[in-house]
């Protein structure tokens, strides 16, 4: 993969492993924090914080509360995920984060400082493919950068490193239509990392996606991850991918949506897809299915 020009600086992972009592019970070491801790707990500052945040709507006459009081963060450069079962307000906290939807309360913050709405800080990926059909991929990459109007000379020089890091330089001049679904979804990853964003915001990216297909995206996404230090919020139903993915989790609970705990994915930093057999691993991956779907 090439080099990152516009790369920042790199903040060093936790990587150790898991510990299990002799029950094969998690012991402290995967540490699994109810919502009061997930205050930040670091001096450094996040480049992520969702403070108190509501969001209602109105169904049918009726009010839907979709989330409560809501407080999450994430550390430069940390990959965290978001589970919770459908309905849970998932997608609204992402929207409320990208700034396409308006919280009822609370408020967002990026480097400390509040966001009023959609910003080129926060670039979104969803799980539709949301290309432009008329547009090149090479003009779909430069899209958001021409809008901001940078320089010619710059615009060239990030799209031909964004298509470079997706690996599909030899791709530029095709059409969507004429790209399998992973690689759309690459494009959508380079379109969303050209214009530089502080955090990268994921909507299900992978969820179209066959289940090889989808492997190798995680693979590649996790590549990318390692590569450019970017600080991703990924929201994904698949709970293998968020703990292959991820750093920490947040398990959501649904009607009213709230985050029902913090789980800390402590396996090495550097993942290859055997891991997803490592009793480790697996652990983890029981212990988030027994917060899913312990309602109290
Ligand atoms: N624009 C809207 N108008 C009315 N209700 C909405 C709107 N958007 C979301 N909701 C409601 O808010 C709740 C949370 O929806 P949301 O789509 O955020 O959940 P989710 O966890 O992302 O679900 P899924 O995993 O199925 O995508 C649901 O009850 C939904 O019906």
């Amino acid at each position: 993969m090439a080099q990152a020009p516009f790369s920042r600086s790199h903040h060093a992972t936790n990587d150790l492993s898991p510990k299990f009592d002799s029950n094969g019970n998690l012991s402290n070491n995967l540490t699994l924090t109810s919502p009061s801790h997930t205050q930040v707990q670091s001096t450094q500052r996040p480049k992520l914080e969702v403070q108190g945040l509501s969001k209602s709507f109105a169904q049918k006459g009726k009010t839907v509360v979709a989330l409560h009081n809501i407080d999450l963060y994430l550390q430069p450069r940390e990959f965290v995920c978001i589970v919770g079962a459908s309905g849970c307000g998932k997608s609204t906290l992402l929207n409320i984060v990208a700034g396409l939807v308006q919280p009822c309360s609370g408020k967002v913050l990026v480097d400390g400082e509040a966001v009023p709405g959609p910003g080129a800080d926060r670039g979104m990926v969803f799980q539709s493919y949301t290309l432009y059909p008329w547009l090149t991929v090479a003009g779909n990459i430069a899209f958001g950068l021409k809008l901001r109007r940078l320089p010619n000379a710059e615009i060239k020089q990030r799209v031909s490193y964004y298509l470079d890091v997706v690996g599909l330089t030899k791709f530029a001049k095709a059409y969507p239509k004429q790209l399998s679904g992973g690689m759309k979804q690459r494009v959508a990853i380079a379109r969303a990392m050209a214009n530089e964003p502080e955090v990268l915001l994921m909507d299900e990216p992978f969820g179209a996606l066959d289940a090889q297909t989808k492997e190798q995206m995680q693979k590649f996404l996790l590549e990318l991850w390692e590569q450019t230090h970017t600080t991703i919020l990924m929201i994904t139903h698949d709970l293998e991918e968020a703990v292959f993915l991820s750093q920490r989790i947040y398990v959501m609970s649904a009607h009213p949506g709230q985050i029902k705990q913090e789980v800390h994915v402590q396996l090495p930093a550097h993942r290859d897809l055997e891991m997803k057999l490592d009793p480790d691993f697996i652990q983890i991956k029981r212990a988030i299915i027994h917060a899913l779907h312990d309602d109290h």
